[in-house]
């Protein structure tokens, strides 16, 4: 038997995912030795609850509650508590003690990214988070370093299982939103509080993440721009099931230029698009995750898989730690992170993509032409108003529109050519202030043409 040299390694949490690390870990012991040419020795799992039956795969001899302790003598640091503080703390003091550090917290890494990244430069460590994003799908590494030497252009990610699986629901089996969110939390793919996949949080964080390796810049989290699904009526689904689109909320991170100076720029942004139906994206069901990449050289590549679960983000979580091992095995400072490019994040408003705005208008002769004005009057190119529902007399109407003597509605769908955010956000705002539409329904984009 080969008699290794060991790396001590502290795992910081329990849960979903700890748990499983832990496990994991135990199991695969003789194997990762070979691999990585040391023995990788879990000396300690902090927790705040030493009482807690956490199954066979967690013994309770290893459990502590002095995190910091355990910190301190490791050569490698597991954080996957989640949640800003003390996360934070305990990763800053790990790098402080010589550790490497790997971590699935996309929430810190989101808003205390540089901090961390330059700690861990200046003590010559590594911070490695494959588990931040897509759980399982390998696009940390691939961004980082199978792409480094491309350019990257785009990125279209369904990043949130949650609010794929609630919309993948509303588009199959014409659900409402309220319905499939409840399905989700019943199967356990929400959050306890689920605004943070719902509202888009949870997403704009990984497009926080996606953007600053993909363009090798830093992209601070209140730079990306972010809507969440609430607005999305099952009726919008089945008016894009109807056109030949999906309904999917996106993380787009991309190289622009800016309209007006065409200097050069990166957008991160977060909301609902409407994708065709035969883009690859569109079949990406339930909770699945997956990350389309269009680079320069590469051309177009997809990352699929189960972006979330806990054993499927272990596997993850152990890459890193066999990366991180064998790197201490080899000896050497850490790779920094590359993020020298400098480009600035240009706001929403310099975005250009195509529109299907939903509108219910007045059901009178002349209301067409008068909202074909309003778009043309921004600047906006009407490409097709490819739906006219009458809608029966009193059906939408408020007791207010019913006294200004709209007698029915109609609903339009109104498809745009290529317009800015800003030109496409002020004719709505003046097609909402119009006296022929009753109600701007909604606004969608559509992407991944
Ligand atoms: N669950 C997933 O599918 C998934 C996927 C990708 C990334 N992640 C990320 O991985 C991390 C862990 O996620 P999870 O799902 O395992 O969460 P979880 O809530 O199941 O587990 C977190 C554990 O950490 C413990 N903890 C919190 N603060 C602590 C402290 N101060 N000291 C000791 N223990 C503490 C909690 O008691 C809990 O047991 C998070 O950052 C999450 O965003 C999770
Ligand atoms: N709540 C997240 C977990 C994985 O980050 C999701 O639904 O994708
Ligand atoms: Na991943």
């Amino acid at each position: 038997m080969i008699d290794y040299r060991t790396l001590r390694i502290a795992l910081l949490g329990a849960g979903s995912v700890g748990s499983q690390v832990a496990t994991l870990l135990l199991e695969h012991s003789d194997e990762l030795a070979q691999r990585v040419g040391a023995r990788l020795v879990l000396s300690g799992i902090a927790v705040r609850d030493l009482e807690t039956d956490r199954g066979p795969g967690v013994p309770r001899e290893l459990l502590t509650t002095d995190a910091e302790e355990l910190i301190v003598g490791s050569d490698i640091v597991i954080e996957l508590m989640g949640g800003i503080t003390p996360a934070r703390e305990y990763i800053l003091l790990a790098l402080r003690s010589g550790a490497d550090v790997i971590t699935g917290n996309k929430a810190l890494l989101a808003t205390h990214g540089p901090e961390l990244f330059d700690l861990a430069q200046q003590v010559g460590a590594q911070l490695y988070y494959e588990a931040a994003v897509g759980g399982a799908i390998p696009i940390i590494r691939p961004l980082r370093d199978s792409l480094a030497g491309d350019r990257v252009q785009r990125i279209l990610g369904i990043v949130n299982g949650t609010t794929n699986y609630i919309l993948d629901r509303m588009d199959r089996g014409g659900d409402d939103l309220e319905s499939a969110l409840a399905a989700a939390t019943e199967l356990g793919y929400a959050e306890a509080d689920p605004t943070g996949d719902i509202e888009g949080y949870d997403a704009a964080q990984k497009a926080a993440i996606l953007a600053g390796l993909a363009f090798h810049t830093t992209v601070p989290i209140a730079s990306v721009y972010r809507e969440g699904i609430t607005g999305v009526r099952a009726e919008d689904v089945e008016a894009a099931r109807k056109a030949g689109y999906v309904v999917k909320l996106l993380a787009i991170c991309e190289r622009i230029t800016d309209p007006e100076t065409g200097s050069e720029g990166v957008s991160a942004r977060v909301y609902p698009a409407l994708i065709p139906r035969d883009h690859p994206l569109a079949a990406v069901r339930g909770a699945n995750n997956a990350v389309f990449v269009e680079a320069e050289a590469a051309g177009s590549l997809m990352f699929y898989g189960a972006g979330a679960g806990g054993r499927e983000t272990a596997s993850a979580v152990l890459g890193d730690l066999v990366s991180a091992a064998r790197r201490h095995v080899i000896g050497g400072p850490g790779v920094a992170e590359s993020t020298q490019a400098d480009l600035p994040v240009f706001d929403i408003g310099k975005v250009s993509t195509r529109y299907r705005v939903s509108l219910s208008v007045a059901d009178r002769p002349g209301v067409l032409a008068q909202i074909a004005r309003i778009f043309s009057d921004h600047g906006v190119s009407v490409e097709a108003v490819e739906q006219s529902v009458p809608n029966a007399p009193s059906a939408g109407i408020d007791a207010a529109e019913r006294r200004s003597g709209v007698e029915g509605t109609a609903t339009l769908v109104i498809g745009t050519h290529t317009a800015t955010e800003a030109a496409l956000s002020a004719t709505v705002a003046a097609l909402a202030g119009s006296e022929s539409v009753v109600a701007v329904q909604s606004v969608l984009r559509v992407e991944g043409e």
